[in-house]
């Protein structure tokens, strides 16, 4: 199977000076697959993205591309497409220009590489702005122009970092609902490294979380949203209900495990306004549960308490690992 695999990264390490930046980080991405890299900063996904361009050299460990062990080529023969959050276009060339200019420089012909330039640039719905200069795109328009540059090289493997750091929400969301669609199209395998969980949740079938280097969890996105395996994962995934449990436990309960109506009324204790509804804390039996309320759940709220019931079965104790580093 691995020989198929568009990546297989096996026992990476690498170290700058004392900081061990990547860790023994063994991983696959398959053809056709999206497999996200989430961690807090500085816990290693960019290196471990700089590995597999070949911008980094490993301490030790392989990396293979489509079956093959590129651990000692350098990146322009890894054949691997990149964009990188500070994607740089080639101001003074033309839209085809840029995204033809990869194929150029690896020795394809002008006619051929402009061919393959405009069925990338297709894929990311810009055709016709194909003569157009970077100063005169858009800045998503920009981003899916240093994307179909990536994809114009056909590469097994596409690395993406940040991809859309720079740009503002509305543009994001439009932008992911059209990678989902184009990484569906073309059978290549994706690592996508994001802050954004958002992100990584409409992208990627599966994620790999890292800290300080190490792999701590790996699998399909929404087992590991749903049932994270420590606490340190389950606080980085946003997770708010650990409640302590003895020495080096917690009970993780989930917010789908809090059920409004019947139980209590316990007492709201905290409550905050924000985007997406309004934050309360409830003094329950089990420790305090913070949850939060639509506008319309929020109408349940009898004078300063809540009726709520918790569903033991979605309750799962954990192994509390927040403070170790
Ligand atoms: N060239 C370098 N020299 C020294 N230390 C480095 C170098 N590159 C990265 N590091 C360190 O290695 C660790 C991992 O960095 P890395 O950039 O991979 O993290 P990251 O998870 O991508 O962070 P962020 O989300 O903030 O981009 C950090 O402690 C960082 O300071």
């Amino acid at each position: 199977m691995s020989a198929a695999a568009a990546l297989t990264l096996s026992g990476l390490h690498k170290a700058f000076g004392t900081v061990q930046a990547v860790q023994n980080v063994s991983l696959t991405v398959a053809r056709g697959e999206t497999v996200a890299l989430l961690g807090p900063s500085g816990c290693g996904k960019s290196t471990v993205l700089r590995l597999v361009a070949g911008l980094e050299r490993p301490d030790a460990g392989t990396v293979a591309v489509g079956g093959r062990d590129v651990t000692r080529q350098p990146p322009e023969t890894r054949g691997v497409g990149l964009v990188f959050q500070d994607y740089a276009l080639f101001p003074h060339l033309s839209v085809l220009d840029n995204v033809a200019y990869g194929l150029r420089v690896r020795g394809v012909a002008r006619a051929a590489a402009q061919a393959q330039a405009r069925e990338a640039l297709a894929l990311v719905d810009l055709t016709g702005l194909d003569g157009r200069r970077p100063a005169q795109l858009s800045g998503g328009q920009a981003q899916r122009v240093a994307l179909a540059r990536a994809l114009a090289t056909r590469s097994p493997l596409l690395l993406l970092d940040e991809p859309m750091s720079n740009l503002d929400e509305r543009l994001r969301s439009d932008l992911r609902a059209g990678l989902r669609g184009l990484f569906a199209r073309i059978d290549a395998g994706v690592l996508l490294v994001t802050h954004d969980q958002r992100e990584a949740r409409a992208l990627a079938g599966r994620v790999v979380i890292l800290r300080a280097g190490a792999l701590v969890q790996a699998g399909p996105t929404e087992t590991v949203f749903a049932q994270p395996a420590t606490a340190w994962v389950a606080a980085f995934l946003g997770e708010r209900n650990l409640l302590p449990a003895g020495p080096g436990q917690v009970r993780h309960v989930p917010e789908t495990a809090l059920q409004l109506g019947p139980g209590g009324p316990w007492p709201v204790v905290a409550r905050q306004s924000t985007e997406s509804g309004l934050v309360v804390t409830v003094a329950h039996a089990l420790g305090p549960l913070t949850l939060t309320l639509s506008p319309r759940e929020a109408g349940l709220l009898a004078g300063n308490t809540l009726r709520l019931s918790v569903d033991e079965a979605q309750v799962r104790p954990l192994p509390d690992d927040r403070e170790q580093e």
